[in-house]
Formats: structure tokens, C-alpha cells, sequence
């Protein structure tokens, strides 16, 4: 069905659709690859690709903030069509970037008034306390924007486009300068547990796949300004494989080199014996050798496994639980003063009745360890 809505005292002709409506977008950077996209309207949209293909560019023209051309729509509005195009103030979107654009000479507490003023959907007072404690800004109210460090004016301007909870909220790399810890831990649980009770539709960027694991269920791919529609996230992790760009979730794991016997390299970590396999480079014994390990290639047993193929097995503690947006669950483990994550399914974490604080047995190949 169609229906036919005035923009500047003009008919113009969309498609009846409630959500987001873009048709052959182009800007001059994508004069060859118009843009189209249809995405509902709510739900949570990771973006990514490779640096420098259009991602920015794609939401400074949703925003009315690039020249473009094209057909853009969101809930029944028309906001560009042809050249002819609605100011942003007049959009029902919020856009956040990576520099976070606070207005200066003003408080944190005035910068996050204004946005619960200038809303057409304002956050109940309570919600608005408990995520400026979730965000750890209650302390820093009465500060100038100016005085922030900047993963606290990252904090205060993501929250700032919460408080203001527009229908379309779009981010660019909002959290990038955030202590990934809190990133992943308490910031994205939050704004997932938000999202779910204030439905919005949420545009996310992030060269960071982790972020956009555990916020989307659903990803756009850009790639030399050729935009994908919504794609489910094993595929895009295809793409980022496939590119060698973005960051699929790996540990770093450091351990001290006892020998090497062929390409078998033989590692201390705390005590236990680890192995790598067909790894490159000069390792004398005695140094410290850093090594890559895919979330995905642990498996977690809640006994001491017997032999196995598998050459490695390290006692590791749990430290944290995190839900995936996919269903899966990611675990945060420690083994003498490191770090690993492990990805296992909900019905495996059901089976094995994980309990923060026991201890497991983490398992993975020799050649699941990639030396740096
Ligand atoms: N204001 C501008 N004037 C001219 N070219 C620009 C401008 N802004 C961006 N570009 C160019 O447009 C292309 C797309 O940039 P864009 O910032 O949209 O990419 P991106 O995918 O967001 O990249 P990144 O992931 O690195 O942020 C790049 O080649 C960039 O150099």
C-alpha cells in the first residue's frame, strides 16, 4: 500500500511503512551504489565495515546533515525526496558521534537537562537516576562538560540522547574512548535493558563486532560504500573474517616458553603446561610469548576431561556472564592474572550449572593459539 503525504506543500508518494524507508540514496561518495533500506521501527541495527566506506556518511545523510538525493521516510514522514530535504531539528532522530559534541560552557547536569526539555518522549525522572548511575555519572553532575576526560564525555553524551529517547537514534562509535570493561560489563546490559522497555529504532557503528554482539541481533555491512540490508551476525562475522578488519572476540594470553620441538612450542602459564601449534617466529626459552585465542574455540568442561586430542587444558575460574544478542553466552574467565573468553550456548550453560566464582576446565587445540 501506498500513501501520499505533503512535504513543502508538495504530494509526494512513500511506501506505508512505520519504520525507516531509504531508497537510491546518493551522496558524492556513493554515486554508483544508491543506497536502499527498509528497517522496522524499533529494534537495535549494528553497522560496520571497513574503515573509510560510508558508514558516516550513510548517517550524516539520515540526519539531513550531507547533500544527498534520494528517498528517505521514517514513520509516515518524508524527510528527503529528490534534492529537496527537511532540516535535521525538524527529524525525529538523534545522532551521536564519537567526539561527543556536548554543548561547552554549560554543566553535565544543564547538557542532560536539555534533552529531557527538548523531548517529545521523555524518561520517566526514576529511569533517568538509575542509568546516571549505571553510567557513573551521578558524581560528575555539577562538573563543566569541559573538565571531562573523554570516556566520561562519551558516558555523558550517550546518556544525554537516552534522556532525549528520540524514535530513530543513531551512533557513531559512541563508546570507543569507554574502558572496554565497563563497555561491555555494565554499559551495553544497560542500554540493551533500556531499549527493551523504551523500543526505539537504533542504528549502531562500531568497528568493535563485540559491542554489536551483545547490543543487535541484526547488522548492516558496508563495504566500499555498498551497503548490505540487515544481515544475521554469523554472517557479517563471515564478512570480517573474510576482510581481516573488525574485532571478533579474542584473548590475549601471555605465558612463559619452556621449548619448542618442531613447530610444538611448549608454554608455562602459572604453572601449567599450554601448547601451540605450527606457530611462526624465534621463541628461546625463558621469554614471554603472547598468543591470540578465539572465544569460540574454548570448550568448557565442569570436571578434569581425560585424554584428549585437545592439548590443552587450563583450570580457569568464572569471572562474569555476559548474554550475547544472538542466544549465546559469553564467559569471562581468569587463569593466573589473565583474561580469556569463552562462547558457549545457553543450553550448555544450563547443563553445566555455571556458578561465578568455581572453577571449570577450559579446553582448546594447540593450534587454536595464534602467536603474535
Ligand atoms: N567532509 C568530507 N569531505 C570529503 N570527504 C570526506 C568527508 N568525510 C568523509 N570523507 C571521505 O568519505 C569516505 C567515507 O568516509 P566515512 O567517514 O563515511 O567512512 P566510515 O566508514 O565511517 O569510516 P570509519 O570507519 O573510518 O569511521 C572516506 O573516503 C572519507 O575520506
Amino acid at each position: 500500500m501506498e500513501i501520499t503525504l505533503s512535504l513543502f506543500g508538495t504530494a509526494t508518494t512513500v511506501s506505508d511503512s512505520t519504520g525507516l524507508s531509504v531508497e537510491g540514496l546518493v551522496t558524492s561518495f556513493n554515486a554508483a551504489t544508491p543506497w536502499q533500506l527498509s528497517l522496522p521501527a524499533s529494534g537495535v541495527f549494528g553497522l560496520t565495515g571497513p574503515s573509510g566506506s560510508g558508514k558516516s556518511t550513510l548517517l550524516a545523510a539520515l540526519a539531513g546533515q550531507r547533500r544527498c538525493r534520494g528517498k528517505i521516510s521514517f514513520a509516515n514522514t518524508v524527510w528527503q525526496c529528490g534534492r529537496r530535504a527537511l532540516s535535521t531539528h525538524k527529524r525525529a532522530l538523534s545522532l551521536g558521534f564519537q567526539d561527543s559534541c556536548l554543548f561547552a560552557g554549560q554543566s553535565v547536569a544543564d547538557n542532560l537537562a536539555l534533552a529531557r526539555r527538548y523531548s517529545r518522549r521523555p524518561v520517566p525522572g526514576e529511569e533517568c537516576d538509575q542509568l546516571l548511575k549505571a553510567f557513573g555519572i551521578a558524581p560528575l553532575l555539577h562538573q563543566p562538560v569541559e573538565l571531562l576526560s573523554g570516556g566520561e564525555a562519551q558516558r555523558v553524551a550517550l546518556l544525554r540522547q537516552l534522556f532525549h529517547n528520540a524514535p530513530l537514534q543513531l551512533f557513531d562509535e559512541p563508546l570507543s574512548a569507554v574502558q572496554r570493561t565497563q563497555v561491555l560489563r555494565c554499559l551495553l546490559p544497560t542500554l540493551r535493558d533500556f531499549w527493551a522497555r523504551y523500543p526505539a529504532l537504533v542504528i549502531w557503528t562500531s568497528h568493535d563486532f563485540d559491542e554489536i554482539q551483545l547490543l543487535a541481533q541484526r547488522c548492516l555491512w558496508m563495504d566500499a560504500a555498498d551497503l548490505s540490508a540487515p544481515l544475521t551476525l554469523p554472517e557479517v562475522a563471515r564478512h570480517l573474517d573474510t576482510q581481516g578488519v573488525g574485532d571478533s572476540c579474542r584473548s590475549r594470553i601471555e605465558a612463559r616458553v619452556e621449548s619448542l620441538q618442531e613447530s610444538l612450542l611448549t608454554l608455562d602459564l602459572g604453572g601449567i603446561a599450554l601448547y601451540a601449534d605450527r606457530v611462526a617466529g624465534h621463541y628461546r626459552k625463558g621469554d614471554t610469548a603472547a598468543f591470540l585465542l578465539e572465544a569460540g574455540d574454548i570448550s568448557l568442561s565442569a570436571e578434569r576431561p581425560g585424554l584428549s586430542s585437545m592439548l590443552n587444558c587450563l583450570p580457569v575460574m568464572l569471572a562474569a556472564k555476559l548474554h550475547l544478542a544472538d542466544g549465546r553466552i559469553r564467559l569471562q574467565l581468569t587463569a593466573a592474572g589473565q583474561v580469556l573468553y569463552a562462547d558457549i550456548s545457553r543450553l550448555s550453560c544450563e547443563r553445566l550449572q555455571l556458578r561465578d566464582g568455581a572453577t571449570y576446565f577450559a579446553q582448546f587445540k594447540a593450534g587454536s593459539l595464534a602467536g603474535l
